[in-house]
């Protein structure tokens, strides 16, 4: 029978801490080699999200499965899993830290220690193999951290902001690993408040307010849902060059570059005609919201709904 991996389902999850709904009906899947971005405002319900899909908090009500499997010690034992709390042991060495995790995660004592010398190596902590974890560095503390949720390969990684507090070279390390992970088949899950890393890196990105989720697709896919933008690089045109333009609203000019939002059906040229008549046009193209623009629009209107 050939069976399809469904990757990691989250079936109308609810959750309440006594008054407090953290989490109402959530829905989402991440497919087998998908790298889906979670993003909310504080308090949304990420945290919460993350740690029933992992099975280390329960629902009130709905399920989490994977690969069309309801979650239990088996599987649990095959994710990978990077907490916000970072739950290190701070007195253990990075090297010895990560193999003993690996075992217990069930790999062979040797297997643990050259995953560990893997790890280390290809997150740039080779140098530290020999540490205490509290004498790290917030940042490679986390290096570490990444390193624990992979070290027994895991077939679903689930990380609560692993961009936080990191360098731009350390950014650059976590979503290439990110990918590579993704490339090998494994759903990966990650939160962030970084919408532009979100944006850049992510297949899928779900956005979730209130404990729900409230717009969820293909990054494209998104932001072809917004409003059309122009972006007009004309020098010598005087702020409200645009003003008496039908179905024009700006939402940005400086140095004389304007960026504006169109209504549907706005005729293009004539913003062309507009700005050509002001002087030169060195810019002129279309353009889509970016996912901050749309994670402000949609959680404004779910606000204010
Ligand atoms: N142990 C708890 N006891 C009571 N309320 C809780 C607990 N954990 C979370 N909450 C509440 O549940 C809601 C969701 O919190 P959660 O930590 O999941 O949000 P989040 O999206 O991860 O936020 P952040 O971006 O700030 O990390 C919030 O209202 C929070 O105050």
């Amino acid at each position: 029978m050939h069976v399809v991996d469904s990757g990691l389902e989250i079936d109308h999850i609810s959750k309440r801490y006594g008054e407090i709904a953290a989490l109402r009906d959530m829905v989402f899947t991440v497919g087998p080699g998908e790298l889906f971005g979670f993003v909310g405002s504080n308090g949304a319900g990420k945290t919460t999200t993350m740690r029933i899909a992992l099975g280390v908090l329960a629902a009130d009500s709905g399920e989490v499965r994977f690969r069309g499997r309801p979650l239990d010690l088996d599987v649990r034992r095959r994710f990978g899993y990077m907490p916000e709390e970072r739950g290190l042991y701070p007195k253990m060495k990075v090297a010895e830290q990560l193999a003993h995790l690996g075992e217990l995660h069930g790999m062979s004592r040797a297997d643990a220690r050259a995953a560990a010398e893997r790890w280390t190596d290809r997150l740039g902590l080779r140098e530290r193999r020999d540490d205490q974890v509290q004498r790290l560095s917030l940042g490679n503390q986390q290096r570490v951290q990444l390193a624990a949720a992979l070290v027994h390969d895991p077939d679903v990684l689930v990380l609560d902001e692993p961009f936080s507090g990191l360098d731009p070279v350390a950014v650059e390390v976590m979503g290439e690993v990110l990918r590579e992970t993704r490339d090998r088949g494994v759903p990966v899950l990650f939160s962030s408040h970084q919408l532009d890393l979100v944006q850049r890196l992510c297949d899928r990105v779900g956005i979730v307010s209130g404990g729900s989720m409230i717009a969820c697709g293909g990054v494209d896919e998104l932001r072809e849902r917004g409003p059309a933008r122009l972006v007009v690089h004309a020098p010598q045109a005087a702020p409200g060059w645009t003003d008496g333009l039908a179905g024009v609203r700006v939402l940005g000019q400086q140095h004389g570059r304007s960026t504006l939002e169109l209504a549907d059906g706005t005729d293009d040229q004539v913003v062309l005609r507009a700005a050509l008549a002001t002087g030169p046009v060195h810019e002129f193209r279309r353009d889509r919201p970016d996912l901050a623009d749309l994670f402000r629009t949609v959680v404004t209107e779910e606000h204010a709904a």
